[in-house]
């Protein structure tokens, strides 16, 4: 069976779970996250054992957001890993997007709009009044001029986002809970059958998934409804 458009989140800070959850997770879903908890503290090797336990396709989230020639090196210092999506922050700008995406051609530089935990007050706080869309819209459009293959958003973003950058680019969406599952620390969320029926690509999930006794399990239940509704 075509394994499902997830991305596992493999947020541990422990090598040996990460290695657990990928093996139990693999046959069911497209692909495997590594973010800051398990880069920062395993750096490459980390990636190294994760393939090796059946996650070949990675997504690297290492959120980048600097000068250019500083995200330019840092992109560079992982490219040989080739990770199907690396991430930045779309919020670093033309010039910064456009240095990560010349130094890793085969990875697809991948641009987190406006994180999913953040809501109305939050954007307000950091100057961003009113629903997230316009801000979402606004550095989708300038992220993709500047040459990221991907975005990040929630999916209650998909279809604008879609809108505004047409077919060929990849959406991928965290914020995803199952009915009846907790929201944690997300605030702009959907379901995975809505999510995908918006239009995203690929569906970032992580505790509902990481947190069930029986990972594995969890993740076949959600590819199975997303098949069923589809
Ligand atoms: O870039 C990301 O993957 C990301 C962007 C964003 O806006 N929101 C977000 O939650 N994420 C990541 O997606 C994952 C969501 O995990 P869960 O909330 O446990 O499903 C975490 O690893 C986050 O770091």
């Amino acid at each position: 069976m075509k394994p499902a458009p997830i991305a596992v989140a493999l947020d541990t800070d422990d090598i040996a779970t990460a290695v657990r959850w990928t093996g139990q997770v693999a046959p069911h879903v497209s692909t495997v996250k590594v973010g800051l908890e398990l880069y920062l503290r395993y750096g490459r090797e980390v990636v190294t054992r994760v393939r090796e336990a059946g996650g070949e396709r990675l997504f690297l989230d290492l959120k980048l957001h600097d000068i250019p020639a500083t995200v330019e090196k840092a992109v560079r210092a992982v490219a040989d890993l080739t990770p199907a999506y690396l991430t930045v922050h779309a919020s670093g700008g033309t010039t910064m997007i456009k240095a990560a995406a010349a130094a890793a051609p085969e990875t697809k530089i991948t641009a987190v709009t406006v994180l999913t935990s953040m809501g109305e007050g939050d954007l307000a706080e950091i100057g961003l009044a009113g629903p997230a869309d316009d801000a979402v819209r606004r550095l989708a459009a300038l992220a993709v001029g500047a040459g990221a293959r991907a975005l990040v958003c929630s999916p209650r973003e998909v279809a604008l986002v879609r809108a505004e950058v047409g077919a060929g680019i990849d959406l991928i969406t965290p914020g995803v809970r199952p009915a009846g599952s907790a929201a944690d620390d997300q605030t702009r969320i959907a379901t995975p059958e809505s999510a995908l029926a918006a239009g995203a690509d690929l569906l970032v999930i992580g505790r509902p998934i990481t947190r069930d006794s029986d990972p594995g399990r969890a993740a076949a239940e959600i590819a199975a409804a997303l098949r069923a509704a589809g």
